[in-house]
């Protein structure tokens, strides 16, 4: 009985010492009492440097507190349990050789930790397995990043990273909603570049680019953070101001007039400055939904441009106008 004893564990060391899993065993003191190939590859300690002792007294970079916790819980609640690289990057400060960048990386790693029972059937031990999911992390970190990327190309203007219209237009009807179930108005801005057809045929259109790239800076300069600013078509860009009248929109928007009429675009050794009209329109109940919205601020716009251009007009000003002619 002794012999096969003596032969199982012969078997079960050999097989803990070549897995590819850290194999950590510990008493109710943190004393270890197994540590097995990988761990002494990884943290550089032998066994014979580590068995008998207490964990924390020989690492002492672990997170004490988290780990003490997740073990005396495994101890009370006599469960295995599992964390995630994804809650918690590494518990242990091991690093791994990349094949990929060739060089040596923090290692992610994923943690089951097993209640143990003595020969009385009592919980005496917890065997915490470490195992290395690196390469894991790294894809779906990689995926996630390249996913951010796709969501951020997928509602940008390349010409001026402000949003493209299919977003711009999401944001608007999801503005709209805001209005309507809250009964507070925002204020919808639409402007264009006035003639701007001349610029791209005296200068061309390399140059016109330009002069859009220089309104849309001076646009994100203007703008408060909250403001949700887009690139509607060629040369026209819309602009949803929250929480914000119309008469406190023409803060904005003769602010963003004046200085888009002093900004200078340079070509060659000329410079070029456009003018730009705008159209108001602040959300009010009426309205059946944002492309009616979207419809009045054009409507302005037009006024605008019939007025002389390089101005404003508001729509609900029109609609006086519009009363008093009738
Ligand atoms: N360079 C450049 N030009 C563009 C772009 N998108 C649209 N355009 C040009 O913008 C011009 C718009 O011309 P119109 O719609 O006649 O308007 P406008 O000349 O600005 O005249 P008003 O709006 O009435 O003041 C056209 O010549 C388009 O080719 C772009 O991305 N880059």
């Amino acid at each position: 009985m002794n012999e096969i004893t003596l032969a199982d564990f012969h078997l079960t060391m050999q097989v803990m010492d070549n897995i590819d899993v850290g194999v950590v065993i510990i008493d109710k003191h943190y004393n270890v009492m197994a540590w097995n190939t990988f761990m002494q590859a990884y943290s550089g300690i032998s066994s014979d440097d580590i068995m008998g002792r207490n964990l924390f007294d020989v690492l002492d970079d672990l997170p004490e507190e988290w780990l003490k916790n997740k073990i005396e819980s495994t101890f009370k609640l006599g469960m295995r349990s599992f964390t995630s690289w994804e809650d918690r990057p590494s518990i242990f400060n091991f690093s791994n050789f990349s094949p990929i960048s060739g060089g040596s990386e923090l290692m992610y790693q994923n943690l089951i930790l097993t209640p143990l029972k003595s020969l009385h059937g009592d919980f005496s031990h917890v065997c915490l397995s470490v195992t290395d999911v690196s390469d894991i992390a790294k894809n779906k970190t990689h995926l996630r990043e390249s996913n951010k990327q796709l969501t951020h190309l997928s509602m940008t203007d390349r010409l001026t990273q402000l949003y493209n219209r299919g977003h711009w237009e999401t944001c608007l009807a999801e503005e709209f909603e805001r209005c309507r179930q809250t009964q507070t108005p925002s204020t919808l801005v639409m402007f264009d570049i006035d003639h701007f057809k001349k610029v791209n045929d005296t200068f061309g259109h390399v140059a016109g680019d330009g002069v859009i790239r220089i309104v849309s800076n001076v646009l994100r300069r203007t703008k408060r953070q909250s403001d949700i600013a887009g690139r509607y078509g060629g040369e026209e860009f819309g602009v949803i101001l929250p929480y914000t009248s119309s008469d406190m929109g023409q803060y904005f928007t003769e602010r963003l007039r004046q200085r888009i009429e002093q900004a200078r675009v340079n070509v060659d050794v000329r410079s070029i400055n456009v003018t730009i009209s705008l159209g108001v329109c602040e959300w009010y109940p009426e309205l059946r939904n944002y492309e009616q919205w979207l419809e009045h601020a054009d409507k302005a716009l037009y006024i605008s441009k019939q007025s002389g251009r390089n101005q404003s007009t508001v729509f609900e000003a029109l609609v006086e106008q519009e009363k008093d002619t009738a």
